[in-house]
């Protein structure tokens, strides 16, 4: 009888860049990989135990944050009270226009005005109260695109290409998809061959696309980062209300002895009228030398204007309530309104 594969879910379909980040981190040959339609649907699939890991994006290095995945963890409806971070992925982003060059367009382009003839070629963006400032695109069309009239992808890929959108494709509408890959989907059913997608350039070739623009992105660093998920073994509810749960022991030292880096990932919310309230969860961490990395914030759900902050710091919360990350925590939860630990894994940052 042949083992089953652990499942693995990820933001599908296939060829997204959570596709890459899963192939990166759990080979095909040893996982079932498991595409989902939303983010939401791969914690579903890991808080079920359908999946036992789950791929979703976290932040772009261009344009910050993927407010899906925070709303997630922020879980107000307390659906997925189980999760936790327990490994990270890094990818390299490079966005490709995607769409058809139809046969009957690129013969009358010759009567057409081109726009790679035009003068936007220049790589000049019109200003515009928005944008005051328009960046000049890293890359220009390959092909004509004057007859794209609709663009699908996901927003965070919107704010990934910005130069290159408001110079070659201003006004064009916009379509916010699942993901860059179910855009490439969509263009590719798309009978009238005008519209396109910005997704990669596996995508192009799994649904035989013609590569209408490459290197659309603002930044040749654009990276976005991933967070593998998994189930908290139980008990769960790693909270306030559980405060001695703590994370899975595994071995912290590298070959050569020294600490490998970790971060954690933890919630809390405030009580919004008490001054100091907010300075003094954040306080928590210096006196134990624990690096605050990063902070962001979502709407709370209690009332408008209360947030939900989450931090990111260097360090692993240990087993056993040991260690300066639980002595952190413990502290939190005499300042903090709530609190929760998101986990602890291992950094990939190079
Ligand atoms: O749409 C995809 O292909 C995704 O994997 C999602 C996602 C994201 O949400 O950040 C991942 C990488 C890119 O930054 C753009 C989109």
């Amino acid at each position: 009888m042949t083992e089953e594969k652990p499942v693995v879910a990820f933001l599908g379909p296939k060829a997204s860049y959570t596709h890459q980040a899963t192939l990166d981190s759990f080979p095909g040959c040893q996982y079932t990989l498991s595409p989902q339609i939303t983010i939401e649907d791969v914690f579903a699939s890991v808080q079920d135990n359908t999946a036992s890991r789950g791929v979703v994006p976290f932040e772009n290095s261009t344009n910050g944050s993927v407010v899906f995945t925070l709303d997630l963890f922020a879980d107000l409806n307390a659906r997925y009270p189980d999760i936790l971070v327990c490994g990270e992925a890094y990818i390299s982003v490079s966005h490709c226009l995607l769409g058809r060059h139809t046969e009957a367009l690129s013969r009358s382009t010759h009567q057409l005005p081109s726009i790679i003839e035009s003068p936007t070629s220049s790589g000049a963006a019109t200003p515009t109260a928005n944008i005051p400032n328009p960046g000049i695109p890293r890359t220009k069309p390959t092909q004509e695109i004057g007859h794209i009239k609709k663009l699908y992808s996901h927003p965070q890929a919107w704010g990934q290409c910005k130069s290159f959108l408001s110079t070659y494709l201003k006004g064009v509408e916009r379509q916010d998809v699942s993901s860059t890959s179910r855009a490439a989907e969509l263009v590719a059913a798309d009978e009238t061959g005008t519209s396109a997608a910005i997704s990669s350039i596996i995508a192009a070739k799994i649904h035989n696309l013609d590569i209408l623009a490459r290197g659309i992105e603002d930044r040749s660093d654009n990276t976005t980062r991933f967070f593998i998920i998994k189930r908290a073994s139980p008990p769960s509810s790693l909270s306030s209300s559980h405060p001695q749960t703590t994370a899975p022991s595994s071995s912290a030292e590298s070959k050569n002895g020294k600490e490998k880096p970790w971060k954690s990932l933890i919630s809390f919310t405030v009580h919004h009228s008490n001054p100091g309230a907010l300075a003094h969860c954040l306080a928590v961490f210096e006196p134990f030398k624990l690096n605050l990395t990063s902070i962001n914030t979502r709407p709370s759900g209690v009332a408008p204007w209360n947030y939900i902050f989450f931090v990111e710091i260097d360090g692993r919360r240990e087993e056993g309530g040991e260690g300066a990350v639980n002595a952190a925590l413990q502290d939190l939860a005499k300042v903090s309104r709530g609190w929760r630990w998101l986990g602890s894994w291992e950094s990939r940052l190079k």
